[in-house]
């Protein structure tokens, strides 16, 4: 599991270790380790051009101090310094020290520098920025950008905001993230996560002191010990039975999508409800399937409802008889716009709500543009407001549920945006929600085998293409099954 922090609780656990280290030891135990990772990325030190962009902060330090052990090791070190009588004292005596020279942030010099460098250093600011990055900085950021250097972010690309994953102006769009202590929510949340390549965390002893996270991304290993596995004497029953509400005369290709995910889910068995019965049926002739209402469907141990199902009368009536089941209820697509709220909240069973960015808007009555901007801010917010597990689909899914942290799925493909992938994504889930996982964790192992399957089909895919890959990720997850 990957754990991260936000400011004020890293700056906590850092205040408790540095009380009892002598004085400057995190710093340089950031510096040993960035500046081994920075070695690692130019394939050596020698002969290697490396600009520094530091800043006033502490961010800037630890980038003088990584300068100046690249330049003990051969690297020529040349430091960009954006308040040049506020650097950090330590830090610039050190690269002196060692032979770096210094540059104010003269546009000329400090381009002409840029463009010849093989690494750039960015530390302008790290936890200690606030707001998009000021003029100056904002003009090295691009210059890096365009630069041919490799760009290594210092704890956190420079302008993003560390706690929420948004990027309120410029920020430095790095090709590598040495970060300190612990990640940090921002790094793994878009727009910002965007901006932070391969990264890398340095341990530098802040774990003990860490309280539980405020966001966590499942790893393989914590998928695997969730996936469920049918034991010794077991049946369908036992497995689950998943029933699935979707599809419409109109978009018969969703209930076939959503039934394709729910087989690969671990349930038992899939029950389909609705009028693509005749489509479900000659694609996966498996599927148990019934005309009438879901009330006369027989018993399931979750529902899917809401992929392609239109917005006629039955349909309505068919959301309504599923949210008013005493199982675990998967309400998606079409099904969002059609619920009741107040029956939502008024569930006693678990809920899962999974929006887009369009329809988690709809939902809060706010703009798409706001959520897509402040993702981490919506989810909790939906599912506060519909007291419901959100899992917020996009380009990073998040689930939300009350009294938990967040989770971030850390699998995935911009080819996912797909017609029908949701579809997918909804039966999957709903699936492993009958098979007996806990809301969060039915929609954090679909997100993360739906993710790997996007990765992992030949592109470009169709969504029935991304069903089809699920056993071929569940095996890759957990090799044993
Ligand atoms: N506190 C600690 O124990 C440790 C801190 N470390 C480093 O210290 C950093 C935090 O240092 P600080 O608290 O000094 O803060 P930062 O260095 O992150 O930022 C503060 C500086 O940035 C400037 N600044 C703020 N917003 C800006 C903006 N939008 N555009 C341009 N400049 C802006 C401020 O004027 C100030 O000079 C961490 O990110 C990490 O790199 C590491 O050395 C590990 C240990
Ligand atoms: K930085």
């Amino acid at each position: 599991m990957r754990h991260a922090y936000t400011v004020e609780t890293v700056r906590a656990a850092e205040r408790t270790l540095m009380s009892r280290l002598p004085p400057g030891t995190l710093m340089q135990r950031a510096a040993a380790g960035l500046a081994a990772a920075c070695g690692s990325l130019m394939h050596g030190t020698y002969s290697r051009r490396v600009v520094v962009l530091a800043g006033s902060g502490d961010n800037g330090g630890d980038a003088l101090y990584a300068a100046a052990r690249l330049a003990r090791r051969g690297a020529g070190v040349t430091a960009v310094l954006l308040t040049p009588d506020k650097a950090h004292p330590g830090g610039l005596a050190a690269l002196r020290r060692a032979g770096g020279r210094t540059l104010p942030p003269e546009p000329e010099a400090a381009d002409q520098a840029i463009a010849q460098a093989h690494l750039i250093l960015d530390g302008i600011v790290g936890i200690g920025g606030r707001g998009g990055l000021r003029p100056q900085a904002a003009h090295l950021a691009r210059t890096a950008r365009e630069s041919r250097a490799t760009v290594v972010a210092v704890d956190l690309p420079s302008g993003i905001d560390p706690d929420t994953g948004e990027t309120p102006g410029e920020t430095v769009h790095a090709d590598a993230t040495v970060t300190f202590g612990s990640y940090k929510p921002g790094l793994l949340i878009d727009p910002a996560a965007e901006h932070v390549g391969a990264l890398r965390l340095i341990d530098i002893g802040l774990g003990p002191y860490l309280p539980p996270p405020e966001l966590e991304a499942l790893q393989h290993a914590d998928v695997a010990a969730l996936l469920p596995t049918p034991v010794g004497e077991t049946d369908k029953y036992r497995r689950g039975v998943v029933g699935v509400v979707a599809g419409s005369e109109r978009y018969p290709g969703a209930a076939v999508l959503a039934v394709g995910g729910a087989l690969r889910g671990g349930a038992g068995a899939v029950r389909y409800v609705g009028p693509g019965a005749e489509a479900v049926i000659a694609r996966y002739p498996e599927t148990l399937v019934t005309s009438g209402p879901p009330s006369k469907a027989g018993r399931v141990q979750a529902w899917v409802v809401g992929p392609g199902l239109g917005d006629d009368r039955a349909a309505r009536q068919a959301v309504a008889e599923v949210l008013g089941s005493d199982v675990p209820v998967l309400v998606d697509a079409d099904a969002l716009r059609l619920a009741d709220r107040d029956q939502i909240r008024r569930r006693t069973a678990a809920t899962v709500l999974t929006p887009h960015a369009g329809e988690a808007a709809a939902l809060l009555s706010a703009d798409r543009a706001d959520v897509e901007s402040a993702r981490l801010a919506h989810v909790k917010q939906l599912a506060e407001a519909y007291q419901a597990t959100v899992l917020l689909k996009g380009s990073t899914t998040l689930i939300a549920q009350r009294g938990h942290p967040v989770r971030v799925n850390p699998t995935g493909t911009a080819w996912l945006s797909t017609a029908g992938s949701g579809d997918v994504l909804s039966g999957l889930t709903g699936s492993l929600l009958a098979a007996g996982l806990t809301a969060r964790d039915a929609a954090s192992v679909g997100a993360y085998l739906h993710g790997l399957a996007g990765r992992e089909t030949p592109v470009p895919f169709g969504a029935h293409e991304l069903a089809d890959r699920i056993p071929q990720v569940w095996r890759s997850v957990h090799p044993r099954t």
